[in-house]
């Protein structure tokens, strides 16, 4: 197989027990350059686990874990980064006393640091300055630039998390419920710039939402996962109307929620 011919990401087996319970069981599936993937499925399915399995929070009892075709299962969470893993955490990777520029620019720096000399500093510091009020401005941010960032709003400190996934600027973007808690004029802000990374065909992004509007609106695929597996696998409207789906949510009552 040549380089070209594999997927962005994959799972093969994937596998975690926690005691005697298997959080995630033997999924396998294949994530494609420009499309976006959202996974579904009631509480407790195992759908942030799996996103734990595939950045590398959490280590896989079995199966494997691949990056354009790399086996990256043994790499601990920040190799995966980068080798193109980029994750939006729920509020743990804020830096809570700095101001929301410094969390962005230090994201930024992250990226590039290579090459960063004593001697170019200076007029490398303005230019990092600069990518990071780019991206405040893309997640809506920018007139809070100056603010600490344990002073945000959660709506906000989401909007930050988001911001420091995209300074990084990696090829595989995943969305943990990235408008839970927001408030209704919060979460279209996050919403279209969801759109607007997915019109940049370069990306590959896997959204875990509970919302079906917001899945609607945006995915190109969806996931089910339900007791750990993986029960349907296809095109929005056809995996809605699957009997596997509508037994899992009809069962649970959540048939309008997912
Ligand atoms: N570190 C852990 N130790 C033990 N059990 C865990 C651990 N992490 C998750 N689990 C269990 O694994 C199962 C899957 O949890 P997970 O959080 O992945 O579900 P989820 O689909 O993301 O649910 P939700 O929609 O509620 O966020 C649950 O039964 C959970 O209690």
């Amino acid at each position: 197989m040549t380089h070209a011919e594999h997927p962005v990401l994959a799972t093969e087996g994937l596998t975690i027990r926690f005691g005697g319970h298997v959080a995630v069981n033997d999924v396998t599936c294949a994530f494609h350059r420009g499309t976006l993937t959202a996974i579904v499925g009631p509480n407790g399915a195992g759908k942030t686990t799996y996103f734990n399995l595939i950045s590398g929070q959490l280590k896989a009892t079995g199966g494997r874990v691949f990056v354009n075709g790399e086996d990256v299962t043994r790499f601990p969470a920040p190799r995966r980064t980068e080798r193109g893993i980029g994750r939006a955490f729920q509020l743990t990777n804020l830096f809570p006393n700095l101001s929301v520029l410094e969390n962005v620019r230090l994201a930024v720096q992250a990226r590039s640091a290579h090459g960063f000399s004593l001697f170019s500093m200076a007029s490398r510091h303005v230019e990092l300055i600069e990518q990071a009020e780019h991206v405040l401005a893309r997640v809506g941010l920018l007139d809070r630039a100056g603010a600490v960032a344990a002073t945000l709003s959660h709506g906000n400190k989401r909007k930050l998390e988001v911001g420091m996934m995209l300074a990084l600027e990696r090829d595989i973007l995943m969305f943990d419920e990235p408008t839970a808690g927001m408030s209704v004029d919060e979460a279209p802000v996050i919403l279209d710039l969801i759109r607007q990374i997915k019109a940049d065909t370069s990306k590959t992004i896997l959204l875990v939402e509970h919302k079906m509007d917001v899945i609607r609106s945006l995915a190109d695929r969806i996931i089910v996962l339900h007791n750990g597996y993986l029960v349907a696998d296809g095109a929005p409207e056809e995996v809605m109307s699957s009997p596997i789906v509508q037994e899992a949510y009809l069962g649970t009552g959540v048939a309008d929620h997912v």
